[in-house]
């Protein structure tokens, strides 16, 4: 191996509460937030059609215009409570929440910046009527990070100079006030989730990335953070040098996921995939017209795949300049958490069961358990549902609630679940009991008279 001194710090997954904590989580609400719901993708009457939270650079704002929009933030419906209450109601467990954009606004009352929240007209502490709300429903709040600061003089994309160095240092150390200034005032936060950090400027300075994540640890032990914070001593990013997840887990993965064959190497290692619910829009956007919209059954089966897959899901909200939801997020988490509310325990606390992917959906199992679930999302027209087991295993039985279906061994190790149910409104949730192969054969025992 190549000696690395801001290489991983660690190998394999880290095993402490904390972290067994949000991984447990599986299922997360991702809320953008900022100047960018003001004019929702719309400038001067022309609707633009890219992500609304870079209207500035799509439609050529001048920074100190765009800056002013801070004079008009006033997001009168803001309700922390009500939010969070649709959050608890939909199923999320965490919520990470942008504290400061690329357009680097922040939304709490920074010392290192007057572009914040105390000098709008609102003046209030969002996100500590955040972190409050979300933590009496019980959700744990993580906090989304740009580095990339689109208002700050001192940022640069990359050091062609001396005199980019001696400012891209003062910006450095700006930004790790912040984030020291984040991890103190708002002590129950679990997770940093850092963006920005993909210019040459960040992998220049693979240091710094190692040194944020330090400080977070000292100031906050158990602190979590993505790999995309992390460059090594040669830039390389997420895997350092010698192909080693940096930070705590690997989050490569935006408005995709990891392919249930191909990519069964994330089981190895903690990962989160983040997704809009339209193309790509992660900030409010007036015009939802200009893409596909995902439907709840799309954005259901993606929170499925990922818990199959040993990950977590972060599905993103933008709500809009007065702090309400589009009716289309609203119905989203409406139709999530009526599913959630019976199907929770597949999600929750649940991974990958290491067994082969099958064509009529995905399996999840709960550490350890020798219960294991299959979430039917394709009826297939034998009804016959193929099962693949690993090792030592045998099925004893499918069950839906109090309905137990037909399991038929059809060779070794493989099995036929009958699958009965006519019309499907809804993923249909069968657990199967196993036991070992070798036990089970005792299990049927003739009695001894
Ligand atoms: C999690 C998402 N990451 C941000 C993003 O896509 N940034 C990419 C980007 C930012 C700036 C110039 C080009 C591309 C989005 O705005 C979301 O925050």
């Amino acid at each position: 191996p190549v000696p690395l001194r801001y290489g991983a710090q660690y190998t394999g997954m880290r095993t402490d509460e904390a972290m067994q904590q949000w991984r447990s989580h599986r299922f997360g609400q991702f809320i953008h937030w900022g100047l960018y719901a003001i004019p929702g993708g719309v400038w001067n009457g022309k609707t633009y059609n890219y992500a609304a939270e870079f209207l500035k650079s799509s439609a050529r704002i001048p920074t100190a215009t765009w800056d002013s929009l801070m004079y008009q933030f006033n997001p009168r419906e803001f309700d922390a409570r009500a939010w969070a209450k649709m959050a608890k109601q939909m199923g999320a467990r965490y919520m990470t929440i942008t504290t400061k954009h690329h357009e680097g606004f922040c939304l709490w009352p920074t010392k290192f910046t007057d572009f914040n929240i105390s000098n709008t007209p609102f003046r209030r502490d969002i996100l500590k009527e955040l972190v409050d709300a979300y933590n009496a429903e019980g959700i744990d709040v993580n906090f989304y990070y740009s580095v990339l600061d689109w208002h700050h003089p001192d940022w640069r994309y990359d050091i062609k100079s001396p005199e980019d160095s001696v400012a891209f240092r003062r910006f450095l150390d700006f930004a790790g006030n912040q984030l020291k200034e984040l991890a103190t005032n708002y002590p129950t936060v679990k997770a940093f989730w850092f963006d920005g950090t993909w210019d040459s400027s960040i992998k220049k300075n693979g240091w710094w990335t190692l040194e944020a994540e330090q400080m977070l640890k000292s100031v906050r032990p158990g602190m979590i953070v993505n790999s995309r914070l992390r460059a090594d001593d040669f830039g390389k990013r997420h895997f350092d040098s010698n192909n080693q997840l940096m930070g705590d887990y690997e989050s490569g993965y935006e408005r995709r996921l990891p392919n249930p064959v191909k990519d069964l190497q994330v089981t190895k290692w903690d990962w989160e995939a983040c997704m809009t619910v339209p193309e790509n829009q992660w900030g409010y956007h007036r015009d939802w017209t200009v893409s596909h919209v995902k439907s709840p059954l799309e954005l259901l089966e993606m929170l499925v795949h990922a818990t199959s897959m040993g990950g977590n899901f972060l599905l993103n909200f933008g709500p809009d300049g007065n702090g309400g939801f589009r009716n289309e997020e609203r119905h989203i988490a409406q139709f999530i958490g009526k599913w959630m509310e019976k199907n929770g325990p597949v999600i929750w606390d649940c991974g990958y069961a290491g067994w082969e992917k099958q064509d009529w959906g995905y399996f999840t199992r709960k550490n350890g358990s020798a219960h294991v679930n299959m979430i039917v999302f394709n009826k297939p027209v034998s009804g016959l549902l193929k099962v693949k087991v690993k090792g030592d295993v045998k099925i004893l039985s499918a069950k839906a609630g109090g309905k137990a279906y037909r399991v038929e061994e059809i060779a070794k190790n493989e099995y036929f679940i009958h699958f009965t149910d006519r019309k499907m409104t809804e993923p249909r949730v069968i657990v199967l009991e196993t036991a070992k192969a070798s036990e089970a054969a005792d299990k049927y025992q003739d009695a001894r008279t």
